[in-house]
């Protein structure tokens, strides 16, 4: 079990923190998604997790041990952002090879996770030659390829369209149901959560705090058209209308898009 409590994130120009008090706790092999309003310190919390923000005052625990929060996490850990960062002068096996630091049997790892997303044959190609949805399925494959103990995702699936976003999601189940890092994916999309997690949590506005915690017991797959998906989807609009108005604004917003 992670567990990770901040006290306070506070940027300098800003009127008040961006989060303050919020805890939240990840099990061992647990997929959590992370929803909540545009602006709310979702990117900013995993910055602070990944070690890029070493500005904020928080504590961590690992496996119930309180972890010196001026080093890095000792997991190992993958990332994958709302762009698929791809190195575009190397090939899409290089790309993959550069994050494994060319150690003994990474080419093999590294035709392995290609397979398991797809795109084998497209090892000696240039992320330039494959279309947005092939290149999210190399980052895929990049941020698996570590073997990851905790996954972070920001918004991976973004500005994608729905079919290809849905096919994105089938390739990182099937990707982490075999290997079941710790994952903390964050999204704008109700749905989309529901679809991955074992667990949502939302989070209010400034400061950001978890509000609301709801455990996702339906069996996978649940394509986001599913009834089963689309029931639990409005019943949680309807039990909780004030608290996800603003996340289903950005829903449409993304809809028009
Ligand atoms: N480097 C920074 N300096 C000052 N303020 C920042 C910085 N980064 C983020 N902020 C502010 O902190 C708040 C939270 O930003 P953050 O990007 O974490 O939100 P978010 O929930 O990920 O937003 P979105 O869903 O739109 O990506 C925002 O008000 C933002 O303007």
């Amino acid at each position: 079990m992670l567990t990770v409590t901040i006290e306070k994130k506070w940027y300098a120009q800003a009127k008040m923190p961006t989060l303050e008090n919020l805890q939240l706790s990840i099990a061992d092999g647990e997929f959590v998604a992370l929803v909540g309003p545009s602006g709310c310190g979702k990117s900013t919390l995993l910055n602070i997790l990944s070690g890029l923000d070493k500005q904020a005052q928080f504590q961590l625990q690992w496996q119930g041990q309180t972890l010196d929060t001026r080093q890095r996490l000792p997991l190992k850990m993958g990332f994958m952002f709302q762009d698929s960062r791809l190195m575009p002068w190397l090939t899409v096996l290089d790309n993959l090879l550069l994050v494994l630091n060319h150690s003994a049997h990474s080419r093999e790892l590294a035709l392995h996770y290609l397979q398991a997303v797809g795109l084998e044959a497209q090892a000696h190609q240039f992320p330039a030659q494959l279309s947005g949805g092939m290149q999210r399925r190399v980052a895929l494959a990049r941020a698996f390829v570590v073997q990851p103990r905790l996954l972070l995702m920001d918004e991976p699936f973004i500005s994608v369209d729905a079919p290809t976003a849905e096919r994105l999601r089938h390739v990182l189940l099937s990707l982490w149901l075999t290997s079941r890092p710790m994952v903390l994916f964050v999204t704008h999309d109700l749905r989309e959560a529901l679809s991955l997690a074992d667990r949502v949590l939302f989070l209010s506005m400034n400061p950001a705090r978890v509000v609301l915690e709801q455990p996702i017991v339906l069996p996978h797959p649940r394509p986001t058209g599913s009834t089963e998906l689309l029931q639990l989807y409005q019943q949680l609009l309807t039990t909780h209308p004030d608290l996800l108005s603003g996340i289903r604004q950005e829903e449409r917003h993304t809809d028009v898009i």
